[in-house]
Formats: C-alpha cells, sequence, structure tokens
C-alpha cells in the first residue's frame, strides 16, 4: 500500500546517511509504541547541518516528527527550508494527537523523503499529497530499496496488522542439538545459556503480547514477562486455555489484570469465575467443526490484532507450536541452539508423521548468531514474503 508516483524517487546519496539515522532512532522506539509504529525523523538543513532529530514515543504522545521540531526548536535552529527525513510518511489525519503532516507544513519545511508509505489503506498517501498541495517536495523511496526494506523491516508488525488484520507471528524456541524442547519428564530449564536468555527477553520486549500454551504454563509456571532487559512497558501476557485449567495460583496471573486467556467453553463457569478474579480477561474462541472444544488459534490472534498487537512472540510448548505452524499463522522462527544432547523428550514442533519430505516445512535462513557458544537462527517459512 503506497502512494503512487509522482512521489516514488531515488534518494540522493547525501540523503541516504540521513535516512540511516532517521532509521536509528525509530529502533529506539522499539517496545514503547505500541501500537504505533516506530518511527524516526532527521531535520537537515540545505546546507546539510542536522537542526533536530526525534522518534516516536508511547501512544497518544508526539510522533518523530514533532519530536524533531521541538528537538530544532529548543536548539534555536531555524527549519525553514529544510528538509525532513522520515522512516515512515507523516500522518494527515487526526488520531490521537494533530497530523504531522500539518506541523511539518506550518514549519515551512521545503522537503520530505519518506523511506515507507503509509501502509493504513483508509490513509495510504494521504500524507505525502497534503505535503505536496502545500508545496512541499514530497519524495518516497521506492520499495525495494534497501533502506526502504529496513524501514519495513522495523515495522513487520504494524505492516502486518494494517494489511493482514493479524499481528506478526514470531516463535522462540531454545532446543538442543538433537532437537528436543523438555526432557520426557517436562524439565526444560535451562538447555541455552544466559546469554542466549537475555537476548530471547529482548525479542520479548519487542513484541506487543507473549503467548503461550497451558502445557507450557502448567508445567514451567512461567512468568512471561521482560526481565532480563529493561523496558518501558511489559507486553501483554496471552494463555491458549481451551478448557480454562489454569491454577489460580500460577505466575502468569501475576501481577494482576495482564493476562488475557483464549478459551473454547461455552460457559466459563466457576473456573472462569476464578481467574477472572484473579485478573485475567477471558475470550471465547471456540473452534470450528473441525476441532471442537479448542481455541481457534487463527481467530485468537485476529483477536490480537484488533486490540493493537503489532508483533506477537510465541514460547509455547512442541503442541501449540505444531497447531500454530500447520495452520500458517508463523511468521518467522527464532530458533536457539545450545550444545548438548537431551535424547528421548519432547521436540520442537508437533507436525505428527510426514509421509513425504514434500510435506515437510521448509525455512529460509535470514541470520545466525552465537550468544555465548549457543547459537541462534532466524527463519521464516520458506516462499513467504514479509507483508510489505
Ligand atoms: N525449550 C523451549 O523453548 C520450550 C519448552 N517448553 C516445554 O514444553 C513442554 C510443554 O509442552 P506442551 O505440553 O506441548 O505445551 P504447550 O504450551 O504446547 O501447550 C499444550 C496445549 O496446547 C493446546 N493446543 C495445541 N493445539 C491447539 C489448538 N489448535 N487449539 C487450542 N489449543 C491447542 C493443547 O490443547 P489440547 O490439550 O486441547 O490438545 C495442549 O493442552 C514443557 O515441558 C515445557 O518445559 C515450553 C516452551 C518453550
Ligand atoms: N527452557 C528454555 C526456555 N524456555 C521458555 O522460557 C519460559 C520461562 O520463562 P520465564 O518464566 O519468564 O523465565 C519457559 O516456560 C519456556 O517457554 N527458554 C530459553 O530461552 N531457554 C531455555 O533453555
Amino acid at each position: 500500500m503506497h502512494a503512487s508516483p509522482p512521489f516514488t524517487s531515488l534518494p540522493r546519496p547525501d540523503d541516504e546517511p540521513w535516512l540511516q539515522q532517521a532509521l536509528a532512532l525509530a529502533e529506539q522506539a522499539i517496545g514503547l509504541t505500541d501500537p504505533n509504529p516506530r518511527v524516526g525523523c532527521v531535520i537537515v538543513s540545505t546546507d546539510g547541518r542536522l537542526l533536530g532529530q526525534g522518534h516516536t514515543q508511547a501512544a497518544g504522545q508526539a510522533h518523530a516528527e514533532v519530536m524533531a521540531l521541538r528537538d530544532a526548536q529548543e536548539q534555536g535552529a531555524d527549519v525553514r527550508g529544510a528538509t525532513a527525513y522520515v522512516t515512515l510518511e507523516p500522518c494527515a489525519h487526526h488520531g490521537r494527537t494533530p497530523p504531522c503532516c500539518d506541523a511539518l507544513i506550518a514549519a515551512g519545511i521545503a522537503r520530505v523523503v519518506s523511506a515507507l508509505g503509509d501502509p493504513n489503506p483508509l490513509v495510504a498517501g494521504q500524507g505525502l499529497a497534503r505535503l505536496h498541495a502545500a508545496g512541499v517536495r514530497a519524495e518516497l523511496l521506492p520499495v525495494a530499496h534497501p533502506l526502504a526494506v529496513a524501514a519495513s523491516e522495523l515495522n513487520l508488525g504494524f505492516l502486518s496488522r494494517m494489511q493482514r488484520g493479524r499481528p506478526f507471528v514470531r516463535m522462540k524456541v531454545a532446543a538442543s542439538l538433537d532437537g528436543r524442547t523438555a526432557l520426557a519428564n517436562g524439565v526444560s530449564k535451562w538447555i541455552t545459556g544466559p546469554a542466549a536468555r537475555r537476548d530471547g527477553h529482548a525479542w520479548r520486549r519487542r513484541a506487543g503480547a507473549v503467548l503461550t500454551g497451558i502445557g507450557t504454563a502448567r508445567e514451567d509456571d512461567p512468568r512471561m514477562d521482560v526481565r532480563e532487559v529493561q523496558t518501558a512497558r511489559q507486553p501483554q501476557r496471552v494463555l491458549i486455555d481451551s478448557r480454562l485449567e489454569l491454577s489460580p495460583q500460577a505466575r502468569l496471573l501475576q501481577p494482576p489484570g495482564q493476562l488475557l486467556i483464549y478459551h473454547a467453553l461455552p460457559d466459563p463457569g466457576p473456573r472462569g469465575a476464578i481467574l477472572a478474579a484473579h485478573g485475567a480477561e477471558l475470550v471465547a474462541t471456540p473452534g470450528a467443526d473441525d476441532k471442537p472444544g479448542k481455541v481457534d488459534l487463527a481467530v485468537a490472534i485476529r483477536d490480537l490484532g484488533q486490540r493493537g498487537i503489532n508483533e506477537l512472540h510465541i514460547e509455547a510448548g512442541y503442541k501449540l507450536n505444531g497447531s500454530l505452524l500447520r495452520a500458517g499463522l508463523v511468521d518467522e522462527l527464532l530458533l536457539y541452539v545450545a550444545p548438548l544432547l537431551m535424547g528421548d523428550g519432547r521436540g520442537m514442533v508437533d507436525l505428527g508423521a510426514l509421509t513425504a519430505l514434500e510435506a515437510a516445512p521448509r525455512f529460509t535462513l535470514l541470520d545466525s548468531t552465537v550468544l555465548e557458544g549457543d547459537l541462534r537462527l532466524r527463519l521464516r517459512p520458506a516462499g513467504s514474503s514479509p507483508p510489505l
């Protein structure tokens, strides 16, 4: 969903470092802006001086363009005639804050270079059109430009929600060399080392919600919060618990008011009442006839999109992982492999017995990194394309 020409144009060579800087600012908005996108803005004078910069704040607060204009003002810089580099098309609509386009126009900005068009089909292109109509030179990078790709990777969750109505789903798994995620008796702490676990928390922090299954809740009594890295807010915690079997003593219910449970019961009954009294929000999403008594995972994930969740982080056991993968609901696999063998035990993903390799899900490797002796692989389903 991008504005049509005449806006699309290749950046000039001297634009690229400023766009990179705007992207670096946008990265600072990770874990802060949900449900809004992560946006950075840099304002530069015609003779190449940095006048102001900023990134989007928490939802309801200032957007990147306003932060950059404020920064310039605080420094006494005159932004008339300057160029604003933004990682996402400035908004033209009144949301919780006034339109950024108007702020840029009022400040006398002469040129706006945007890495990405607004993916919201209801408003796409309107920001650039409004700037253009006000005499501002509005430019948009071609979608395949590496800086446009970097901007969309940073906002995959927002793009996914706008274009597919559901979050970008990242499944995290910590496994042994022989692909085990728990011993046969359910013990799984810890397979990976501290650096890999800290890295896992950085990915939790990035997400608007962390989702697990009742099997994991039962065996591990996990907290599913962000503790190992600093964060401005905790992601929403989500449990798939078809029959509302969660113990009221579960750590997921602490602190109260932060757990969302999808279940499949026609009537939540006394168990539901107890969980609700412990602060859980219960949502019935019963499956269709082929999965009676089970949560409809696609419906639950779509509901999370409606609640403003851009990136959804899954940390579940092999059963739920298998159901999500088979339903085509997984966009990325974050796999930590630790150098140990665990013998008989639980695998990563329950796919049942496949009879042909053609039916085996294949992945494309995005990147790999070593974290103090553990290996992290980031993979996407082969043939899938990100929601650009
Ligand atoms: N190393 C790692 O990265 C991790 C390891 N683990 C380990 O995994 C083990 C738990 O695994 P597991 O029991 O598979 O736990 P899960 O978290 O996968 O939860 C299992 C539950 O998910 C439900 N489920 C599966 N598919 C669906 C569906 N389509 N709709 C609704 N519900 C569904 C099942 O419900 P139903 O019973 O109705 O079929 C089942 O009860 C523990 O030992 C834990 O330590 C857990 C997380 C991460
Ligand atoms: N065993 C294992 C992981 N397991 C995941 O971490 C969860 C515990 O989360 P918390 O209670 O917040 O600390 C657990 O339920 C499971 O989902 N993660 C890893 O990075 N490495 C590991 O070796």
